[in-house]
């Protein structure tokens, strides 16, 4: 068994560039030569706020920025949440300077780990919802632990939202489209079994294996040539991250306007304090 936390520990170093705020939110080490291990760490369920966002970015360039390194696993420091998708406060009652802002962070965390040209293995330790699903689509492999109570998948129409155009064709290439047409329709939550049965996941592991799985399996990608890897990453991956890059304001805009629908608030608002129903 690989000893994760201890081994995080023990080579965990501090992400730079960015405020000491952000830092808390990622743990980033490096375990072996050609793999960085990026730790999501924001207490109580990884949701993505601006300054998250903004933190995940920049760690994966700083793995980026070391040429030694081939591939990233994105892990949880939470065994039983890998992320709970965007933080659902910033789109609750928002200003609306901050709320396009946060939506361009989240743009640039999709197109920083979508278009990495490090392989990027998801080690999904538990929930994985919408954002989170998110992550887990934008990585080139993804293990998930056991457990038919963990669930991932878009969520997005049970909160009375609707996924941006550029998750919905994440999803139509994962999945294929008459799934992702049930999948966002319904704002379906796949068990572990079923994510995998419909090749949302390519794995499920038990929960103590899922880091060295991950690991091993990064280890394999980091062997591939970088020339002829990255070349064909860029070729099955680049249109995608085009149009939205030309469509990004645009996109921001969309956004915001649905947002601040009333009734959209008001979707929000019940959503959110009927979780853990303590809000
Ligand atoms: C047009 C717009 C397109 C926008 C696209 C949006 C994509 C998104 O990502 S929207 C976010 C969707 N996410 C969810 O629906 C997940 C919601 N969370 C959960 O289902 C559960 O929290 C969980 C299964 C992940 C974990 O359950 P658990 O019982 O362990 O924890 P809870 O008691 O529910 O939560 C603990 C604590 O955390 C707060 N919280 C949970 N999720 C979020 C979140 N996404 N954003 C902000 N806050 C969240 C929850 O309210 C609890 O807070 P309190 O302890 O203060 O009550």
């Amino acid at each position: 068994m690989f000893a994760s936390r201890g081994l995080l520990r023990s080579s965990r170093r501090l992400v730079g560039g960015i405020s000491s705020a952000t830092r808390t939110y990622v743990n980033l080490s490096k375990p072996s030569t050609s793999v960085a291990v990026l730790e999501l760490d924001r207490a109580p369920v990884n949701s993505l706020s601006k300054e998250m966002a903004d933190a995940v970015s920049a760690a994966i360039k700083e793995a980026e920025g070391d040429d030694k390194v081939q591939a990233l696993v994105l892990k949880s420091s939470n065994p039983k949440i890998f992320s709970a998708g965007l933080d659902i406060t910033e789109m609750n009652n928002p200003e609306v300077e901050r709320l396009e802002d946060f939506w361009r962070s989240i743009q640039d965390l999709f197109l920083t780990l979508y278009g990495s040209r490090l392989s990027t293995v998801a080690a999904i330790e538990g929930h994985s919802p919408a954002g989170g699903c998110l992550l887990a689509m934008s990585c080139d492999y993804r293990v998930m632990t056991e457990g038919e109570n963990f669930k991932i998948g878009l969520n997005e129409t049970k909160l009375g939202i609707a996924a941006p155009y550029w998750l919905k064709d994440l999803f139509v290439k994962t999945i294929g489209n008459r799934e992702a047409e049930l999948g966002l329709g319904l704002g379906k939550l796949y068990s572990p079994s079923e994510a995998l049965s419909v090749n949302l996941i390519d794995e499920v592991v038990k929960n103590e294996d899922v880091l060295e799985v991950a690991m091993k399996e990064a280890e394999t990608w980091a062997k591939i040539p970088p020339k002829g890897r990255v070349a064909s990453k860029v070729m099955l991956r680049s249109e995608m991250m085009d149009e939205l890059r030309e469509k990004k304001e645009l996109d921001v805009g969309w956004f915001r306007d649905f947002i601040m629908e009333e009734g959209t608030q008001k979707g929000i608002d019940a959503y959110l304090k009927s979780l853990g129903g303590k809000k």
